[in-house]
């Protein structure tokens, strides 16, 4: 069947390098994905290879490594699961099922350091600071680290992505419990509960000082309108109360099926009578409300914070308290945690406060524990977590459907740096995807990874996996662009072709290079399985299994039949081979997929046969 062309109008040019991280929106999907069996045996093996950059590939801390590692590739046949926060007994069983767990809590930063090379994974809660200084200390052997719930401001992001490192978290889990907490604070605050609760225990009966507020018909304003944000909106409707809520990235129908408007942060701030504050804690919301928040706030406002202390300007907070802009304030979380003993906000009279508890009833507890554990486990096995934080996520459905072309684009990527004269110095990479898919049908990052393990791993000890790709290629100056040319025909399948280039390079073969001067392999999945379908401009069309050898000939009778004798009598069992030619009798780039490695000598006489003008032996 001949190729599909490509509409012109529709070649589009992509982005360079985009990050593989996710957003934090994407990043907190609500369903825990899990991946399939795939229909056969061999896409299952080609499975394992996808996944295994993240669980076996990794190198093991060099200072623990035993040489008789088993082939788990983990050091100690098991992994190993630091434990540095408590966690659910349900998840604690789980993660002893499948790993050595060591439950150590409360340790200093230095025995963290001290003892991260020894594990394999880590888990924390909100109380351990995972900075660049533990994956540093960690020599590479830290694969995973699991947050058993939602804000990973205490995650050092980019140096675990730097160390190929996954993050992992528990979204979902400790959500209503967060919000219930929202509304406890709230509802405590509005009648003074913990005041009144202190002064009667202190022996006083003041029921004129302890006067509150009502809240039916107030404006509750919800300053992050996610998760917890989208349950305390509802609960506080059921109290009767106005609910408005601001959020750049919430979708305004899903608002408005609870009942809730968006609105921008300059009437959520001036129209509440209560705010409660629901975002993580990012660059952009640091010390979000300050001075000049607090300015525009009608007197008397209400603050109630289940998010992260940081989200405050906590000394601007005192002044809008004492200046009577704030009312009162009810506090979860602290900048800094645990607060001084003489912080002003814990011991303001105006102030409830509570010790990061929002995560902490029994169920949440087990929940997360659960979800973390799964996550983790799931991450040390190698398959892509849903909750993976800075990793692609990738639903399920679509990786089954894109993993024989992830196998090729890897295969592309190592064909296409063995054929650079010297192997190093590659700058520019361009990868077209030729599919009938609209580009937003198609999700090339895993693609760009895969490709990018292929060339940067065969020249180099760096180890690539989907976490750290991109930051890998941009470290070593390698550029990495996309292209796609938009296909007429069924959007079935979901790429007709990869073709990788590398421009401004020699070749070793350098039939290779293309028309245009790059060195050019393209390749397309047959059946479930990866082909090499051109090199230069040959044709060509051999699975891409075992290895390959690469002949440049002149077209001529007897050429099949002399390198294949030349193998048979090695006992080098040829899987397959494949002419492409220009013309008749012209050049020719014959492709034979061998299975075994044929030695130096056997190479050696390929490269003597009199119409052979160049070659090259290429693992795959
Ligand atoms: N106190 C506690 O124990 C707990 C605290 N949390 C914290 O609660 C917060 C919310 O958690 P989830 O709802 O699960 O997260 P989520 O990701 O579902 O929701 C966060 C929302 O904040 C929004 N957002 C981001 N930047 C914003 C900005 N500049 N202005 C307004 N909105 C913005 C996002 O679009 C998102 O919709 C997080 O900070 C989390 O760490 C969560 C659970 C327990
Ligand atoms: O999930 C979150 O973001 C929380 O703040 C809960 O923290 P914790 O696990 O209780 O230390």
């Amino acid at each position: 069947m001949a190729a599909p062309t490509p509409t012109t109008a529709a070649r589009a040019a992509t982005t360079h390098n985009r990050p593989l991280l996710p957003s934090p929106r994407g990043a907190l999907a609500p369903s825990f994905l899990r991946l399939p069996p795939l229909p056969r045996a061999q896409a299952h093996a080609q499975r394992a290879r996808l996944l295994a950059p993240v669980a076996a590939a990794a190198p093991a801390a060099p200072s623990t490594a035993s040489p008789d590692a088993p082939a788990t590739g983990f050091v100690s046949g098991k992994p190993t699961v630091l434990v540095a926060e408590k966690l659910g007994a349900a998840g604690l069983a789980l993660l002893r099922e499948f790993a050595n767990v060591d439950c150590s809590y409360g340790l200093s930063p230095e025995e963290l350091r001290a003892k991260i090379s020894l594990c394999d994974a880590l888990i924390v809660r909100s109380g351990t600071k995972v900075g660049r200084d533990v994956f540093e200390a960690s020599g590479g052997r830290l694969r995973v680290v699991g947050r058993a719930g939602v804000g990973i401001d205490n995650v050092d992001l980019a140096a675990a992505t730097e160390h190929g490192c996954l993050v992992v978290n528990a979204p979902t889990a400790n959500t209503v419990a967060a919000a219930e907490h929202g509304i406890a604070l709230l509802t405590a605050m509005a009648r003074n509960i913990a005041q009144a609760d202190a002064s009667l225990k202190a022996g006083k009966w003041q029921r004129n000082k302890y006067v509150g507020v009502s809240l039916v018909g107030k404006t509750l304003s919800i300053l992050g309108f996610g998760k917890v944000g989208s349950e305390v909106a509802r609960r506080a409707k059921g109290l009767g109360m106005h609910v408005i809520a601001h959020d750049p990235y919430a979708s305004a129908d899903r608002a408005r099926a609870i009942g809730v408007e968006l609105v921008s942060m300059e009437e959520a701030m001036t129209t509440a009578d209560f705010i409660s504050l629901h975002m993580p804690l990012t660059p952009a919301t640091n010390k979000m409300l300050n001075d000049e928040a607090f300015a525009k706030m009608k007197k008397g406002v209400r603050i109630i914070n289940v998010a992260r202390g940081g989200v405050i300007d906590e000394e601007a907070l005192v002044r809008a308290l004492d200046s009577g802009i704030v009312a009162q304030a009810a506090l979860d979380v602290f900048t800094k945690e645990p607060p001084a003993a003489d912080n002003k906000l814990v011991l303001h009279e105006n102030v409830t406060v509570t010790p990061h508890l929002g995560a902490s009833t029994v169920e949440a507890q087990e929940g997360v524990a659960i979800e973390i554990a799964e996550a983790v486990i799931g991450a040390l096995k190698g398959e892509l977590a849903a909750s993976a934080v800075n990793a692609p996520m990738v639903p399920a459905e679509v990786l089954s459907e894109l993993a024989p072309f992830v196998v090729l684009a890897e295969k592309l990527g190592r064909l296409a740096v063995q054929l650079v004269a010297g192997g190093g110095g590659i700058k520019s990479v361009k990868v077209t995807y030729a599919s009938a898919r609209a580009p937003d049908d198609l999700d090339t990052r895993l693609l760009r990874a895969m490709i990018t393990k292929g060339l940067i791993e065969p020249i180099s000890s760096v180890f690539v996996n989907l976490v750290n790709a991109d930051f890998t290629a941009k470290q070593r100056g390698v550029r990495i662009t996309e292209e796609r040319i938009l296909l007429d025909g069924s959007p079935e399948t979901p790429i007709d072709y990869i073709q990788v280039q590398i421009a401004n390079v020699e070749s070793k073969f350098p039939s290779a290079i293309s028309e245009t001067g790059e060195i050019t392999v393209e390749g397309r999945v047959k059946d479930g399985v990866p082909h090499l379908t051109k090199v230069g401009a040959f044709q060509v069309d051999v699975s891409l299994e075992g290895s390959l050898i690469l002949c440049r000939q002149v077209d001529q009778p007897g050429m099949i039949g002399a390198v294949g004798s030349v193998l048979g009598e090695e006992n080098v069992n040829v899987s397959f081979m494949s002419v492409g030619r220009l013309a008749p009798r012209k050049h020719a780039v014959m492709a034979i997929g061998v299975d075994e490695e044929p030695s130096k000598s056997t190479l050696t006489k390929i490269g003597e046969i009199p119409a052979i003008e160049e070659f090259v032996f290429l693992k795959l």
